[in-house]
């Protein structure tokens, strides 16, 4: 009798566990450090602060490869005057880690923070209802995590399920939304709180004439963070749902592991970056595309909306080629390179973002540029490419008041 009742209660937890509809993204906060340095003028503070202006050439060198990127200005938390009292930071390759942490380990949770409250003021519900946190970053690692230290920071509750992804590069903002649905439509009644937060003094460093890749992701970075609240079978009295989260893929690109390779070291984060990576990329993204989306029958990329990961200018010429897209389809990635550089992780929920507000600005229907189906690619060393189908919903005006 004992062990019969028992059967019939697992079986009851099973079968409730799942939820009736997909995983949506309830709401979205983003967040930068104040300081902003203007694309423009960057060589000449990126040398100056180095003490590197004697290398004329590789100054110009810079300031072409800053030209090119077509970003108008980044915010960055490290400022001169941290680099001053931490020199070794400006040399090309000197020890420096532990000035790093010491930014990094505060600072990431911090502006996770700021971010993480706008996400939640918009979905408009107490923290005791986020069931789950995920924090991702690349910059810098501890123990116990910033996944921890944003818990106390917002107060969240101690037996709150944490999951810290460090280290995983610019796909990192694929990967959790990727986890975050898995999440919420097996875990009942659940709230994710994702938390994506990036500072790029990790890779900072002085230049040198070898090393040109090391030098373009001088040129890219910038630091944010970007929240989103997820979760399934949305209360629409008091919830306001913004995009359906369809379907996740992650794929490898064969024969591509020297693209791009990332190192934690006493120096900090080293960098290397292929030339061809924008190419290498195109090459693959229709395969990677067709396996996503030819479930849903979908094959007519112009008639989605599109949020892919701005990993350099020439990243987003290449795939808008390969996959013959209109030139506005882009607009979004664009743009969020344009203002804030290459955020990492953090990158396509500010796209993502920014896609459902100007939605909202230009009248549109949905949050999806006026279209139903999307697509967001994020690229990470692997290379890994992370797919999610997106489906967008009506716009309210509840993004309005956010502002
Ligand atoms: C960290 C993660 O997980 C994920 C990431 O996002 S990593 C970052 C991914 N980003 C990229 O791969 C960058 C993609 N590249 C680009 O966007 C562009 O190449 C760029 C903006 C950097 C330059 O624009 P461009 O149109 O290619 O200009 P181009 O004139 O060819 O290059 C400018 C100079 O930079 C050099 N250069 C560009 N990319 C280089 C690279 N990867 N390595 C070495 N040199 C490079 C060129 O040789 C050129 O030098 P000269 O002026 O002396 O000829």
């Amino acid at each position: 009798m004992v062990a019969s009742k028992k059967i019939v209660g697992v079986k009851t937890i099973g079968e409730t566990r799942s939820t009736k509809g997909l995983a949506t993204i309830l709401a979205i906060g983003t967040a930068t450090p104040s300081n902003c340095y203007n694309q423009a003028d960057y060589a000449d503070y990126y040398f100056r602060v180095t003490n590197s202006e004697h290398k004329i050439d590789l100054k110009e060198k810079f300031k072409r490869i800053c030209d090119k990127t077509n970003i108008k200005k980044r915010y960055m938390h490290l400022t001169e005057d941290y680099l001053k009292e931490n020199p070794n930071m400006c040399e090309y390759m000197a020890p420096s880690l532990n000035a790093r942490q010491d930014l990094l380990v505060p600072g990431v949770p911090k502006l996770g923070k700021e971010a993480a409250i706008k996400a939640i003021n918009e979905w408009g519900l107490p923290t005791s209802k986020i069931t789950h946190l995920i924090f991702c970053t690349t910059s810098g690692a501890d123990m116990p995590g910033a996944d921890y230290q944003l818990t106390k920071l917002l107060g969240l509750s101690p037996s709150i399920n944490r999951l810290m992804m460090y280290q995983q590069g610019c796909s990192g903002g694929g990967m959790v939304l990727r986890l975050a649905k898995d999440l919420a439509e097996n875990n009942n009644g659940s709230r994710v709180l994702v938390v994506c937060s990036e500072i790029t003094s990790i890779i900072f460093r002085g230049p040198n004439e070898n090393h040109i890749d090391s030098l373009v992701g001088q040129a890219l970075f910038g630091d944010g963070a970007a929240a989103i609240i997820v979760g399934s079978d949305p209360n629409l009295s008091v919830e306001h749902p913004l995009f359906e989260i369809v379907s996740t893929t992650q794929t490898i690109i064969p024969n591509t592991e020297i693209a791009m390779n990332l190192h934690l070291r006493e120096e900090g984060l080293t960098f290397e970056l292929h030339k061809e990576v924008p190419k290498m990329i195109s090459k693959n993204i229709d395969k990677v595309l067709m396996h996503a989306v030819s479930p849903l029958g979908l094959s007519d990329w112009n008639s989605l909306f599109w949020i892919v990961h701005p990993g350099g200018r020439a990243i987003l010429d290449e795939v808008e080629l390969k996959l013959n897209l209109k030139k506005e389809k882009l607009r979004a990635s664009r743009h969020v390179l344009s203002e804030y550089g290459n955020l990492t992780s953090a990158c396509v929920l500010f796209i993502i973002d920014e896609m459902r507000k100007t939605s909202l600005k230009e009248g549109k229907k949905t949050t999806g540029e006026g279209l139903n189906w999307g697509v967001l690619f994020g690229f990470g060393p692997g290379l890994t490419v992370e797919t999610v189908v997106l489906h967008s919903l009506p716009v309210t005006t509840l993004v309005a008041t956010q502002d």
